[in-house]
């Protein structure tokens, strides 16, 4: 899919397959500023040889979060192109060039993700808004039919919920749901399909709670080389 709603927005969403790991490009048609979402480590070459083949100039690398079962390829990005500044939630405590809270506005051409914050799965998960596109950039938190886990860096079941439901869910039915994972195939969802179906989100509170502390996921295989290669942007020198 080259647009998403708005056709003068250049839209890709890439996939790496260790980690099921979603990275999206977005650019503007006109000025050809682009921005790149929770880029991988192991697909950094493919993501700027995408770039370059579009004539696309990267502004920004954007972190969702400070990720577990992943090394961000936002810190080799900026090695190869000097310009790029890496985007961070103020909250994630871990080094960025540009820290980004609720109600923040991060601009590329004449395009403009709107920031909220989502807490819950991480202090510092951040929501990405593209009112022109209709389109939602999740990041672990609200994720296809599920959402992220809550047993492991500052995770709390409450938060999220709270999270998701005044800031995601609140948004009009027909914005498209991109999320940072999936790991059954699918590829985007809706807000009014994730209020009705997801089968936690759509819960009480409480119940939702319950689900959650009974998850019993496995650590993620990464853990322990990507939490602290992360928290210096995915590049320990
Ligand atoms: N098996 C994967 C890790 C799967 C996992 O734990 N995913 C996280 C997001 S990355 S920290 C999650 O929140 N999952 C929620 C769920 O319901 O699956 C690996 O080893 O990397």
């Amino acid at each position: 899919m080259t647009h998403i709603g708005d056709v003068s927005l250049i839209f890709r969403q890439l996939f790496e397959k260790t980690s099921s790991t979603y990275t999206y490009l977005l650019a503007d048609t006109q000025t050809r500023e682009a921005v790149l979402i929770d880029p991988v480590i192991e697909t950094v070459d493919r993501d700027l040889k995408i770039i370059k083949d579009l004539n696309l100039q990267l502004k920004f690398t954007i972190d969702t979060h400070v990720h577990a079962d992943h090394i961000t390829g936002s810190g080799s990005i900026k090695k190869k192109v000097d310009s790029v500044k890496i985007v961070l939630g103020k909250a994630s405590k871990a080094k960025a060039d540009v820290y980004v809270d609720d109600g923040d506005e991060i601009k590329f051409g004449h395009k403009k993700l709107f920031v909220r914050s989502t807490p819950g799965h991480t202090d510092g998960c951040i929501t990405l808004i593209c009112h022109s596109a209709k389109a939602v950039f999740t990041g672990d938190a609200l994720l296809i039919r599920g959402c992220g886990r809550t047993d492991f860096q500052q995770g709390n079941s409450y938060t999220l919920y709270d999270s998701i439901h005044k800031k995601v869910f609140t948004l009009p039915d027909d914005y498209l749901i991109y999320p940072g994972h999936d790991y059954t195939g699918q590829t985007c969802s809706s807000v009014g399909e994730e209020k009705k179906l997801n089968p936690r989100l759509s819960k009480q509170r409480e119940e939702f709670k319950k689900i959650m502390d009974n998850l019993n996921l496995p650590y993620p295989a990464q853990i322990d080389r990507a939490l602290p290669a992360n928290l210096v942007c995915g590049i320990q020198e």
